[in-house]
């Protein structure tokens, strides 16, 4: 058989594979004897390099909060500009449109997505949208529409389309009569957030399809996140976030937790390497497609510790809102990854004192900027 021929049949045969550009060739390359890079260059590959078919071609749900923009700069590092598409249904600050391919989507609307994941050939989805606990208690009614409706969509387009879904969870998938010292992946998940409910909700439906339609499920169960160039969105962990703020603007603080309240946390680019890690990780490592991802866990009390010792003169006072406290309550005090860790090799980089180094660093030259301009 001319070599040729055979490679052109191997190349039609690869494009003939499910959309989603993760799977495995028909034939791996080791059986052509050839590198991609080697494939002749009138085999027929239509307009398309092999290198840009091998990509994932991405979309971001409910990107323009607290995590998106992070994670579209991330990915759009390792797959390139175009390959990763950013959406939600707000507008896009300036840089943020000029950073790379943003788009309108609105999850509740199941033809709009599908007409995203169609005209782009999306081949993976990272699920973003979704109201947070706090704004969750505030708007039951919003966030049952977007957390489950939308959740819903977001399945049935993935599942049609063959695509790998991430979906993150959350520490509020837990509750109070949960184990909270520390919290396993398996263990009763009874959450009284609306936020909570819907996250196990998520968890059980991708796991359903991942079971029954094969869908290429893969969640974790985020601790809360601490990022410094983006805002949380209505959560309980949001004090973790605003307090580096203020401690660098004007020396002090009014917490919203009591201090002796003790919640998982995670730097953000711990956060977002973990995502990717999970997305990338082979499908015979995961024994689950649900795990739990931690890195430090601390109270207000000792985060303001460990702030003193940059900002000698910072002060911290309290003033607890019921509702954020009686969540924060109920919600896991450590979380166990060991899963995690085990099976695809999750390790965490920043622990507490690195959190507040790099925090007060970013909000210190931020401040030192504004101050010389
Ligand atoms: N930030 C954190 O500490 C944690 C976040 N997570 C999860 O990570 C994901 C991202 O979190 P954040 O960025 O913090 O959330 P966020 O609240 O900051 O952003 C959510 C985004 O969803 C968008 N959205 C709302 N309704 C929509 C709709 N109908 N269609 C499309 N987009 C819509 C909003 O405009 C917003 O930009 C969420 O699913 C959240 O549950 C989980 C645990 C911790
Ligand atoms: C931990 C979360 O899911 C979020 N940050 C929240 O506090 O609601």
């Amino acid at each position: 058989m001319p070599v040729v021929w055979m490679l052109r049949r191997v190349a039609s045969r690869m494009l003939q594979r499910p959309a989603c550009g993760c799977q495995a060739p028909v034939l791996p390359s080791r059986f052509l004897g050839t590198s991609p890079q080697q494939i002749p260059a009138d085999a027929n590959f239509h307009s398309t390099s092999f290198s840009e078919a091998d990509q994932p071609r991405v979309l971001i749900t409910g990107g323009l909060g607290q995590l998106g923009v992070g994670l579209a700069s991330f990915l759009r590092k390792r797959f390139g500009k175009d390959n990763v598409i950013l959406s939600d249904i707000r507008k896009p600050p300036e840089h943020v449109f000029l950073s790379g391919p943003f788009i309108y989507s609105d999850i509740l609307d199941y033809k709009n997505l599908r007409e995203i994941v169609v005209n782009n050939r999306v081949t993976w989805l990272f699920h973003y949208s979704a109201l947070l606990s706090a704004v969750g208690e505030a708007n039951v009614s919003l966030a049952r529409a977007v957390n489950i409706t939308g959740l819903h969509n977001v399945l049935d387009v993935a599942e049609e389309h063959g695509l790998r879904l991430f979906v993150p969870s959350t520490i509020g998938a837990f509750g109070p009569t949960s184990p909270r010292n520390p919290t396993p992946d398996l263990c009763i998940q009874r959450p009284r957030t609306i936020y909570g409910v819907s996250k196990v909700h998520a968890e059980l439906m991708g796991e359903y399809y991942y079971y029954r339609h094969g869908l290429d499920f893969r969640c974790l169960r985020y601790p809360g996140i601490i990022s410094a160039d983006s805002q949380p969105g209505g959560g309980t962990t949001d004090y973790a976030v605003q307090i580096f703020h203020d401690a660098v603007k004007n020396g002090r603080f009014e917490c919203n937790l009591k201090p002796s309240t003790r919640l998982p946390m995670m730097y953000i680019d711990d956060c977002l390497r973990a995502t990717l890690e999970v997305m990338e990780a082979p499908a015979e490592s995961l024994s689950m497609r649900t795990y739990n991802v931690n890195a430090m866990s601390f109270t207000p009390a000792e985060l303001a510790q460990e702030i003193l010792k940059h900002v000698p003169e910072f002060q911290i006072t309290y003033n607890v809102d019921p509702v954020r406290q009686a969540i924060a309550d109920s919600w896991p005090m450590n979380f166990d990854d060991s899963n995690a860790r085990k099976d695809w090799g999750w390790k965490h980089d920043f622990d507490l004192p690195e959190l507040v180094t790099t925090m007060l660093n970013f909000h210190g030259s931020e401040s030192r900027v504004a101050q010389a301009n």
